[in-house]
């Protein structure tokens, strides 16, 4: 067994009295790509924040690649459902941000990946959320990282916009095969493009799911359909148990 690369060891958060995460025991291989799924506020993104050493742990640790995440780790890019482009930035000066020496020609080359070079010289606000999405991937992976957390980057883009958006994050994962933590409320975007899905419910690992699926996937194909079955049973059926606990208080 290899040693993982990012290894989250009995990590538990609170924020005050709130304990959000209790726990969390996560290993993740070189190049794995791992979805997190679990209903609003089950901590997901307080999990990517702790990776991306914005938060620390009350209690375990991060490591990544054998060191202890500290700050904010010199490899690691992370991808938000707003892009956070800067506005009176050109599309590639935006893609260009933090880069030194060749600039230019790197920035380009990551905006032809993303298949947006003739828009190089535009505003953001002129572009469309989905390429708005776009030149922020291109910012991500222009520096080459290891590590890439994706903090439900597709969440505000129409249905065929993001599964656009899915493809090429598909395409360029296995291309330039970096690892990726995607935390998404779609379970059928997760089934699509995850090795494994981890269900959050409590502050725990509920469900740590591998998705021996071929690539690129149909999602017609009944394999595919039984796994999204599978995954949406078991995130309801924790749901209707609140549901019960929650109607029981009201009664009592
Ligand atoms: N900085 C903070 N201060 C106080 N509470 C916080 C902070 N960050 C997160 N929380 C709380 O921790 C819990 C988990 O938040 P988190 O954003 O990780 O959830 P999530 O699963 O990503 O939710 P969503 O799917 O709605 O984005 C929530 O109850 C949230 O209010």
């Amino acid at each position: 067994m290899k040693q993982p690369y990012v290894q989250m060891q009995h990590v538990s958060k609170s924020f005050g009295e709130k304990h959000v995460l209790k726990n969390i025991q996560l290993d993740i291989q070189k190049g794995e790509f791992i979805s997190i799924v679990g209903k609003s506020g089950c901590g997901k993104s307080t999990i990517l924040r702790l990776v991306a050493g914005l938060e620390k742990p009350k209690e375990g640790n991060i490591m990544i690649n054998k060191m202890k995440v500290k700050g904010i780790p010199e490899d690691v890019r992370i991808m938000f459902q707003n892009g956070r482009l800067l506005p009176w930035k050109t599309v590639l000066q935006n893609v260009g941000l933090g880069l030194g020496g060749d600039w230019q020609e790197l920035a380009l080359k990551a905006l032809q990946n993303v298949y947006l070079e003739d828009r190089k010289d535009e505003w953001p606000s002129v572009l469309s959320g989905g390429q708005q999405q776009r030149v922020s991937l291109a910012r991500a992976l222009v520096h080459s990282p290891s590590l890439l957390l994706l903090d439900e980057p597709l969440g505000a883009l129409d249905a065929l916009t993001r599964l656009e958006m899915q493809r090429l994050i598909e395409q360029l994962w296995l291309r330039k095969s970096f690892t990726a933590i995607l935390v998404t409320h779609d379970i059928e975007e997760a089934v699509a493009l995850s090795d494994r899905i981890i269900l959050i419910e409590d502050g725990k690992i509920h469900l740590d799911y591998k998705v021996n699926l071929p690539r690129p996937r149909s999602r017609t194909n009944t394999a595919f359909t039984k796994i999204l079955d599978t995954i949406l049973n078991r995130v309801l059926e924790h749901n209707q148990l609140d549901n019960q606990v929650g109607n029981k208080q009201v009664t009592s």
